[in-house]
């Protein structure tokens, strides 16, 4: 293909739809992984038929249209519904985005500021190593729609069926000149390959392709560290990253450009290291300074944090964390279960986290219910480290809502992916209430299936409001509820006692008026009952035998 096949302009009129921020339509970015995946396939055919033939030496052949969509995209034609307000973040994180041609200006950055910059016009490659053609599928979509919400343009993509990793170049040699070539016509800037790399392969690779190669690992990172919004979220991020970058420094030397791949691949010279051996002592030693400071600064903020937790334990408002599979529709459902209208009269809450908000069951018992950061198939450890606060937020909370999009094509895969995470930050024991969001575009059969084989379900959709009753009745028998029963006599004048009952977090059983004052019966919670005390008088009138 021809880089001008991917310009903008082109499109615009082709598919006039919806443009991604970076001048990329959704559809060309389905277009460009089809295409990837029907030559993986049509060489798989072509292999089957010649079967002396080793795989990575067959060559490509024509693509042909497929059916079948990059599901982990949201159709953003209909992202939002009138729940999901204003969403005035959306606008701040793509103005995030980056900014085209900025690599090529930066000719004297150290390879520190160069890895952390942001990347743009990509290539992806995967290997087909093991599982069947739609699990090799699900996988390279994946990776395209985290390219693109990384911010990148993804160009176009290479496939390799072979039973393991080529231990130098990741892909093997063929291969990976094949993807150089493909760098080279599209002018590519950077490779993002979908696995972990080796420091080593990662070297081997680049050399050979002549620009930046990125891994999985080191794009979720990337993602992580543009939508991180807290002080603390960024420190923690910019740790995650350089605890990765730091055994994968290498010296740039000549033989890398900094620049688009086409002209990139004139400096021969692979691996001389002369001049950038000075360069990568400068960057280990910042590095390692940097590391140091942001460990400093986020031990001191721990303490705000734990005081923040234990204020809202010590009013113990039960939590509920809304985790799952990014893009399940987390925060679509947090939007759909918190009326906006709560949330500004409850000064109370204000000073909590923005992605905390309250909420009330059917009969007026309050809970905390917090979004949390979507989780993704193999979370780079570094992260779950760095995230360990957000996801502190699901391990300490009351009841997990583990949201799961059923119109995905592997939902039992995502939602083992997620449990891996609760193991790993021991939330593993929490209850868990299993959403299965989205059903107004899933299949009956998978959620069905689902439905069989988990034990705690609740099928909705946050789009069209379906199922959300029974969910909100479902966290309402789940969380802890009030215990502590107070038969009350509260004096008229004291008007907003009774009002605070109310709202908050009482379950009224009975209400009577007595000549003194409002006669209740109430369940509470234990703090609640101790400031209650002066109005449970030990003489209390009493609702009889009969209704206690
Ligand atoms: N068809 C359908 N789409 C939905 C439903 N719920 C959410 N979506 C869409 O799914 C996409 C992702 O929704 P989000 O609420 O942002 O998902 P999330 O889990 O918070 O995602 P991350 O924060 O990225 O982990 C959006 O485009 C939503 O409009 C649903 O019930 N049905
Ligand atoms: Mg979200």
């Amino acid at each position: 293909m021809t880089p001008s096949n991917n310009t903008p302009a082109d499109h615009s009129t082709a598919a006039p739809a919806v443009e991604a921020d970076n001048g990329l339509s959704r559809q060309d970015l389905e277009d460009v992984v089809e295409r990837v995946l029907s030559r993986a396939r049509a060489r798989e055919a072509d292999a089957g038929e010649r079967a002396d033939r080793r795989p990575e030496d067959s060559g490509s052949a024509a693509s042909g249209p497929l059916t079948g969509r990059a599901r982990e995209l949201a159709d953003s034609g209909q992202e939002h519904s009138q729940h999901d307000g204003e969403q005035q973040d959306l606008d701040e994180r793509r103005a995030l985005r980056r900014v085209g041609g900025l690599s090529t200006e930066l000719e004297d950055v150290t390879e520190l500021e160069y890895r952390q910059l942001r990347l743009e016009r990509v290539v992806l490659a995967g290997l087909w190593t093991e599982g069947t053609l739609e699990e090799a599928e699900n996988s390279l979509r994946e990776l395209a729609a985290l390219a693109e919400t990384a911010g990148s343009e993804v160009l176009d993509g290479i496939v390799q069926r072979r039973l393991k990793p080529d231990p130098a170049t990741f892909l093997g040699s063929g291969k990976a000149k094949e993807l150089r070539d493909v760098v080279a016509a599209t002018g590519a800037d950077t490779v993002i390959v979908d696995s972990e790399l080796a420091p080593s392969q990662r070297r081997g690779l680049e050399d050979v392709v002549k620009v930046k190669v990125i891994d999985r690992t080191g794009l979720i990172l990337d993602i992580f560290a543009q939508h991180a919004k807290s002080k603390e979220g960024k420190a923690q991020v910019e740790l995650a990253q350089l605890e990765y970058l730091l055994p994968r420094l290498r010296g740039w030397g000549e033989s890398l450009s900094r620049q688009a791949g086409g002209r990139a691949a004139a400096g021969e010279g692979i691996g001389s290291r002369g001049p950038g051996e000075t360069k990568i002592e400068l960057d280990r030693r910042r590095i390692r300074t940097r590391m140091a400071k942001l460990r400093r600064e986020i031990a001191a903020m721990k303490p705000a944090r734990e005081t923040k937790r234990l204020n809202r334990r010590r009013n113990s408002v039960p939590s509920v964390a809304i985790a799952g599979y990014t893009n399940a529709g987390k925060s679509s459902l947090l939007n759909r279960l918190t009326d906006a209208g709560v949330l500004v009269e409850n000064a109370l809450f204000a000073t909590l986290d923005p992605t905390v908000r309250r909420a009330q069951t059917p009969d007026g018992i309050g809970y905390t219910l917090s979004d949390t950061v979507g989780f993704v198939r193999s979370l780079p450890t570094q992260l779950v480290e760095a995230f360990r606060s957000t996801l502190e937020e699901v391990a300490d909370a009351d009841l997990i809502l583990h949201v799961v999009d059923a119109s995905h094509p592997d939902p039992e895969g995502q939602i083992r992916a997620v449990r891996q995470v609760f193991t790993d930050i021991d939330a593993q024991n929490i209850p868990e209430i299993i959403v299965l969001n989205k059903v107004d575009a899933a299949d009956p059969f998978v959620v069905e299936r689902i439905r069989q084989r988990e034990r705690n379900v609740v099928v909705v959709s946050a789009r069209t409001g379906e199922g959300l009753d029974a969910l909100r009745e479902r966290i309402s028998e789940s969380i802890p509820r009030p215990e502590t029963v107070l038969d009350l006599l509260v004096p008229y004048q004291r008007g907003d006692v009774v009002s605070r009952l109310h709202d908050w977090d009482a379950e009224i059983l009975r209400t009577e008026h007595l000549p003194e004052g409002t006669h209740l019966l109430v369940k509470v919670r234990e703090d609640l009952a101790a400031e209650l005390a002066e109005f449970a008088p030990e003489d209390a009138p009493g609702f009889g035998a009969e209704s206690a």
